[in-house]
């Protein structure tokens, strides 16, 4: 005997078949046919309602204990559910609050950020804080290097650059990258003598540093400019910038690899 499933795509088939359509059956077929179709979803919908019905059935014959255990279960599965959830949004947010911060290339702090970080600190020595620093480096030749060696070596030196900076850094300070080829950094609680002396630190291990990428012997550098907070002209966050830049322009017109001070 032919299985259901073929019986009803022979049936079909038949129905369709347009060399049949005149024949004084198949009316009759065709009717039967919907007939049986109709029953077929009339008992499926009567299962379902009883699998329903036995299911409250079975429930309401439960004790009150077994039902508040039922719930119970149902319950530490929402929370779990509801755990994960939060876990995950957490750690999504953590991940965008990286990223508006964050520079991709370096993973130091972006300009965005640190301009956020400067205004906060110029308010907190105008409040009778003890003033801070500005540095303003840019690497020396830059191009070159990009020009010899390939994009992509530039980017690893200016890796290597960060994390030179991040090194001789205080966990106060803060670092950015503030440009291309040029970095900030952001020295609270620190006079332009102490600035003076961690940026000689920082130009001194730079010159001993093998660079990663280039021929034994290539020597990298920075221009420095650094200006102190808490001096008249450095009224505002963009005056103090400004000043470090201008310092910073000074150390590469009188030739690179040194630092300059605002006036
Ligand atoms: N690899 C790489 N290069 C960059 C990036 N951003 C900027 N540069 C390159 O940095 C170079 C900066 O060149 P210049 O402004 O002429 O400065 P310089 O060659 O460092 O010379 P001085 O600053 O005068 O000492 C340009 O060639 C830019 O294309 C970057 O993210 N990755």
């Amino acid at each position: 005997m032919a299985k259901p499933a073929d019986l009803d795509d022979t049936i079909r088939a038949l129905l369709a078949d347009p060399q049949w359509q005149g024949h004084p059956l198949h009316q009759a077929l065709d009717g039967l046919y919907s007939l049986y179709c109709d029953h077929t979803e009339q008992l499926e919908r009567m299962t379902r309602i009883s699998d329903r019905y036995q299911k409250a059935e079975h429930d309401r014959g439960m004790s009150y204990a077994g039902r508040h255990e039922q719930q119970m279960k149902r319950l530490a599965r929402l929370l779990r559910i509801s755990d994960r959830y939060q876990q995950s949004l957490q750690q999504l947010n953590e991940e965008l609050r990286q990223q508006s911060e964050q520079d991709e290339l370096t993973g130091l702090y972006n300009r965005r950020y640190m301009q956020a970080r400067l205004r906060d600190e110029l308010a907190r020595q105008q409040r009778g804080g003890r003033p801070f620093c500005v540095v303003l480096g840019d690497v020396d030749h830059f191009k070159r290097i990009n020009d010899a060696a390939g994009h992509e070596a530039g980017d690893l030196v200016l890796q290597q650059v960060a994390d030179l900076l991040l090194s001789r850094l205080r966990q106060t300070d803060y670092c950015a990258r503030w440009g291309g080829e040029e970095f900030l950094l952001l020295l609270p609680m620190t006079e332009a003598v102490e600035a003076d002396m961690l940026v000689r630190d920082v130009m001194q291990k730079m010159a001993g540093m093998h660079i990663t990428g280039m021929p034994d012997g290539t020597v990298l550098s920075m221009s420095f400019g650094i200006a102190q907070s808490g001096l008249p002209a450095a009224v505002s966050v963009e005056a103090l910038i400004a000043q470090a830049d201008a310092a910073m322009y000074a150390a590469k017109h009188a030739g690179r690899n040194q630092l300059s001070h605002a006036d």
